[in-house]
């Protein structure tokens, strides 16, 4: 986020704050991945080994030393509203939040006191990816985990009001997950208010000359799809707005110019047109005509729109058709919840449990970066989590390092399993088979990082 009406491409980036090996809290800093306006993000791993903590987590760590009381107190805001929108709203399209706490650094000043979120570590930004060129077949995909994210959002009753491709992270599986809700606000009736922050080529007209009141400027859900309006073209049209312009405030007089009705809205036509009809109404020039295209309402167009992409594009194989496969479950979920089965009045409220997304982890550091699924490489799964691992329990399916797995229950009590950095577990998760969906067998907890709220399965 920057300021409204400063330049915003002249920010400077923040001194490198902690080196590598730093320990921060129960974290040791391995290396710098970026920097925003107000925060330094690490990669960082457990001091120590625990089966609760993941194998790598970012660190987002928001200095306060030096700043005018104002500006440390916009930091705790906006630490406190990403705290609370990850307890509160927490989703598989969100980037996870697991814990924040101060940094206590009497050897340097200038972080002493910082603010640190330990989140869920994403792979890259889809500003890296558009800087690298999307792949035309992963397009539609990456825009509708967006439009997944901002569903649940909106549902939830926030808005995220900095959307834009740095704040779109993906997983290593190439899930999509939005992040940095460092300007989230909830919805009180109709609107939220967030501090007059934000990204230039992403606000909408409105925006421009929206009134700042003592509790900031109203923000509502159809900022966020108007920024959604804007990544779709980008996207489509090799990373380019909509909106011409050789600097971030010549493209806001653009879009202030087509708000008023003084210029027509021309989309690269490199934009397919589904996705050109989709983003034109994203970027309907007025609150009141953007309203009606919700989240649901994009996602839903989408989802009948995906058979014709699918038709497009070649049978996906391995670990492309277990992201898809994942999706899929995702896109019931949200049919689930849109119709109700979810909603506390519903009848048989409990019994569908959404599933959740495993990614696979091999502990032999030789194995990680490779891509030729090398059998020595491979992982078993177990046909029974009550007897011992071994080769005459495991099903004829392997797994690799970063395979995506899709889990709908738990057993915490299996036989233990100990892997080669010494993690021992007793949990089980029961997923299903990557070639043949409609079958089960177990993963150990020790083969992956990821430990999802999951519901206990019945005794195997
Ligand atoms: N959980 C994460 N995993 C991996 N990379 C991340 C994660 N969170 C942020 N990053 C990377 O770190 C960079 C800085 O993130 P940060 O949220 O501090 O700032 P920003 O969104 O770029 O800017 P600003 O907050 O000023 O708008 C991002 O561009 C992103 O690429």
């Amino acid at each position: 986020m920057t300021p409204l009406h400063g330049p915003d491409d002249t920010a400077e980036e923040p001194a490198d704050l902690l080196p590598c090996g730093y320990r921060a809290g129960e974290w040791v800093v391995v290396e710098r991945i970026g920097a925003g306006g107000w925060s330094t993000v690490y990669a960082a791993r457990p001091a120590e080994h625990a089966e609760d903590r993941p194998a790598e987590v970012a660190l987002k760590v928001m200095p306060t030393a030096g700043l005018a009381p104002r500006q440390a107190q916009r930091i705790v805001e906006s630490a406190h509203r990403e705290v609370e929108l990850g307890r509160r709203a927490g989703h598989p399209r969100l980037i996870g939040l697991l814990e924040s706490f101060v940094l206590r650094a009497p050897d340097r000043p200038s972080s002493d006191g910082a603010i640190v979120l330990v989140m869920e570590r994403a792979t890259r930004s889809l500003r890296e990816l558009l800087d690298a060129g999307v792949p035309e077949a992963e397009r539609g995909r990456l825009i509708e985990g967006i439009c997944e994210g901002l569903a649940h959002l909106h549902r939830s009753g926030w808005v995220h009001a900095d959307l834009k491709p740095e704040n779109i992270l993906l997983g290593r599986d190439g899930s999509v997950k939005l992040s940095d809700f460092g300007l989230a606000t909830e919805l009180t009736g109709t609107h939220g208010h967030v501090p007059p922050l934000g990204t230039l080529d992403y606000l909408p007209p409105e925006r421009w000359k929206a009134p700042l009141g003592a509790l900031g400027v109203q923000v509502r859900p159809s900022a966020d799809i108007w920024a959604l309006g804007v990544i779709i073209h980008e996207v489509f049209a090799s990373g380019a707005s909509p909106f011409a312009g050789a600097t971030p405030v010549a493209r806001g007089a653009a879009v202030q110019e087509y708000g008023e009705g003084r210029a027509p809205l021309h989309m690269d036509p490199a934009v397919p047109p589904f996705w050109r009809d989709l983003a034109a109404d994203c970027l309907a020039p007025t609150h009141e005509a953007r309203a009606g295209h919700t989240a649901d309402s994009l996602l839903a167009r989408i989802a009948a729109e995906r058979p014709t992409r699918r038709r497009g594009s070649a049978r996906p194989r391995g670990r492309a058709r277990a992201v898809l496969l994942a999706a899929a479950l995702c896109a019931v979920i949200l049919c689930a919840v849109a119709g109700g089965t979810l909603s506390g009045d519903a009848p048989g409220k409990d019994a569908f449990r959404p599933a959740a997304e495993l990614t696979v982890f091999n502990a032999e550091r030789g194995c990680q970066d490779r891509t030729d699924r090398d059998l020595g490489c491979s992982l078993g799964l177990a046909i029974d989590p009550t007897l011992p691992y071994t080769p005459d329990n495991v099903t004829p399916t392997r797994v690799w390092h970063g395979d995506v797995l899709t889990t709908e229950c738990q057993l915490p009590h299996g036989l233990p399993v100990v892997d080669e950095e010494g993690l021992r577990s007793t949990r089980w998760f029961r997923v299903r088979l990557p070639d043949d969906p409609a079958s089960a067998a177990w993963l150990p907890a020790v083969r992956t990082r990821d430990r999802p709220p999951l519901q206990n399965c019945p005794s195997p």
